[in-house]
C-alpha cells in the first residue's frame, strides 16, 4: 500500500503507524526495499474462511495451537500478513522457557487475528506442565472484526480458558484489568501494536506496579517501523529513581521472509528498588 493511501476500513492507528514512511531518519533506500504492510483489506476474513473451510479443520486443527499457527503461516505464503512470524515465536519460546519460574500472566498489546495470542497460550500452558491453572493471556485489539476472528481461532485452538481477547485500546484495558483486580502482576508484556504506544503502555505497567523482578518485556519491530523513544528508554535502563523498574535490554535480529532484517527488543526488569 502506498504511503498516504488508506485501507478498506481503516483501523485506528493506521495513519500514524505509516507516518514513519516519511520519517527523516529512514534512509530512502530502505523505504524502497521494504514491502509495506497491508491489512484490513479483506485478507483477514479470507484467512478465517481458509482455516474454517479446510477439510482437516476438525481432525487436525481443532485443539492444536501449533497446527493452527502452521496453517496461518501457510496462508501467509499467499497473502502477506502483519503477524509475529513463526521464527520470532520460536525465539520467544526459548526466552520464556529460560525464565527462572514459568510465566503465568502475559499481556499482549495488538491481537490482530490472534496468531501470537494462540502461541502465547500454548507456550505458557506447556511451560506450566500442560496445565491451564492460573495461566492467563490477556490480549488487546482495537478492531472489532479482528477481535471476532481472533476469538474464533482461539476457540478452535481450545485455548479459550487461557486466552482472553479484549476489544479496546490497550492503555484502557490494562488499567481496567488492574482496577478489577484481574491482574496483580505481569510476568510477560508483549508489545506488538502501534509503536508510538509502546512506551506509554510500558510506563503505565510501571505506574500500576504490575512488574516484578524478572518480568520480561518483548517488543516487536523496534527498528522498523521503529519505536525510537521506547528503545532509548529501555536501553537506558528505564527512567531511574526510587521505586522504578530497572531494565536490561538486548536486541535480537531476525530476517523477514524477504530477507529484510527486523529487530525485536527483549527487556528484563532486573531490579525494582531504588537505583542510580
Ligand atoms: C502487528 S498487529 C499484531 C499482530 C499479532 N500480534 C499477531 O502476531 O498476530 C497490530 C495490531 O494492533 C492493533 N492495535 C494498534 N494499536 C492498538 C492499541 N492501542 N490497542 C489495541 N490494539 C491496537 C491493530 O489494530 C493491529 O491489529
Amino acid at each position: 500500500m502506498a504511503p498516504g493511501s488508506t485501507p478498506r476500513a481503516s483501523s485506528a492507528g493506521f495513519v500514524s503507524r505509516h507516518a514513519f514512511f516519511a520519517a527523516p531518519h529512514r534512509p530512502a533506500a530502505v523505504l524502497l526495499t521494504i514491502a509495506q504492510p497491508q491489512f484490513n483489506d479483506g485478507r483477514e476474513e479470507a484467512l478465517h474462511s481458509y482455516i474454517f473451510a479446510r477439510p482437516d479443520v476438525e481432525s487436525k486443527l481443532r485443539n492444536s495451537p501449533q497446527a493452527i499457527i502452521q496453517a496461518i503461516e501457510e496462508f501467509t505464503q499467499k497473502q502477506r500478513m502483519i503477524i509475529y512470524s513463526a521464527v520470532k515465536i520460536e525465539k520467544s519460546r526459548s526466552l520464556l522457557a529460560s525464565m527462572p519460574s514459568p510465566p503465568k500472566t502475559l499481556l499482549e498489546a495488538g491481537t490482530y487475528i490472534g496468531n501470537s495470542a494462540i502461541a502465547w497460550g500454548d507456550i505458557l500452558r506447556s511451560l506450566n506442565g500442560g496445565s491451564a491453572e492460573g495461566v492467563k493471556v490477556y490480549t488487546f485489539e482495537l478492531d472489532e472484526n479482528f477481535v471476532k476472528i481472533a476469538r474464533d481461532l482461539v476457540q478452535l485452538a481450545g485455548l479459550q480458558d487461557i486466552v482472553t481477547v479484549m476489544q479496546g485500546k490497550s492503555t484502557d484495558l490494562i488499567r481496567k484489568l488492574q482496577e478489577e483486580s484481574a491482574i496483580a502482576q505481569v510476568d510477560v508484556l508483549f508489545l506488538d501494536h502501534w509503536e508510538e504506544a509502546y512506551l506509554p503502555d510500558l510506563q503505565l505497567c510501571e505506574e500500576l506496579a504490575l512488574f516484578r523482578k524478572g518480568s520480561v518485556v518483548l517488543a516487536d519491530n523496534t527498528d522498523y517501523p521503529g519505536a525510537p523513544q521506547y528503545l532509548a528508554y529501555v536501553k537506558a535502563g528505564g527512567q531511574g529513581g526510587e521505586g522504578h523498574v530497572k531494565y536490561e535490554s538486548v536486541s535480537h535480529d531476525t530476517k523477514s521472509k524477504k530477507g529484510v532484517p527486523v529487530s525485536q527488543e527483549f527487556s528484563f526488569s532486573v531490579q525494582m528498588e531504588a537505583w542510580s
